[in-house]
């Protein structure tokens, strides 16, 4: 997957290069490339932002640096992602989603946003995706692409060590996580459950299931609403 991150922070992307993000660039399954905008400003302070016709605070970002850096880093099959709060919740589905595509361009907006001219004229000619991580405001949008960048590259083939984790963990089946537990068997007065030690892996996949309907049912009534009925009997069914 080739992914293009536009920024005028660009230094903001150097956790990319740890862990297996950084072990998925080496391997080639990443092509990342990390941009600064004001490469194409071309004005002695190479400036990025000005006022906000209308008036009201703060600055925006202008449109000209942003399509000269779109044109630059844009190909045929790419999408722009804008991370911003007046975009689509992010779920772990558009995730999954953007996981599958071939080239990823990601722009970062700072101060009180990008001109929207940029934006409309970008979905002209590819597919635009503004998503929103939450119902709150950042500085820019560089912290939202680390975590967005983070919930794709898990998900490319080869970058999970055990791929099985992906099917079990929580939102991929529509359910939050059944608790985890490892050694020690007793810490601090408290045991492991009896049923994990068990050996009974039906029992133990049944008392998973159980625990990830509570779970879901009491903290996220929305995912579990949300969930098909036709699945809740089912798998009770089969197990
Ligand atoms: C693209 O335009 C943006 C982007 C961002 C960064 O993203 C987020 O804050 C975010 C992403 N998920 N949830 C929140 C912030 C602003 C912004 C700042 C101040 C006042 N108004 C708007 C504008």
């Amino acid at each position: 997957m080739k992914v293009d991150i536009v920024s005028i922070f660009p230094d903001y992307f150097a956790p990319l290069d740890l862990s297996l993000i950084g072990k998925a660039r080496t391997t080639g399954t990443l092509d990342l490339t990390v941009h600064d905008l004001r490469t194409w400003t071309s004005d002695v302070h190479r400036t990025v932002d000005d006022s906000p016709y209308g008036g009201g605070p703060g600055m925006v970002m202008r449109p000209e640096p942003w399509g000269q850096a779109l044109d630059a880093v844009v190909s045929d099959g790419a999408t722009l992602v804008v991370p911003s709060p007046v975009g689509k919740p992010f779920t772990q589905a558009d995730a999954q989603q953007l996981a599958g595509l071939d080239h990823l361009v990601f722009a970062c907006g700072r101060y009180e946003g990008i001109d929207q001219r940029v934006i409309d004229e970008a979905r002209d000619r590819m597919p635009v995706r503004e998503v929103s991580l939450g119902d709150y405001v950042l500085f820019g949008g560089e912290v939202a692409v680390i975590v967005i960048m983070e919930a794709i590259t898990r998900l490319l083939p080869g970058v999970l060590g055990n791929a099985d984790s992906l099917t079990e963990e929580s939102h991929a089946a529509g359910l939050l996580e059944a608790p985890v537990y490892t050694k020690p068997l007793a810490w601090r007065g408290r045991e492991v459950p009896d049923v994990l030690r068990s050996g009974d892996h039906g029992r133990i996949a049944r008392w998973r299931r159980e625990q990830s309907l509570l779970r879901t049912a009491d903290r996220r009534p929305d995912m579990y609403d949300a969930y098909p009925p036709d699945l809740l009997d089912k798998w009770d069914r089969k197990a």
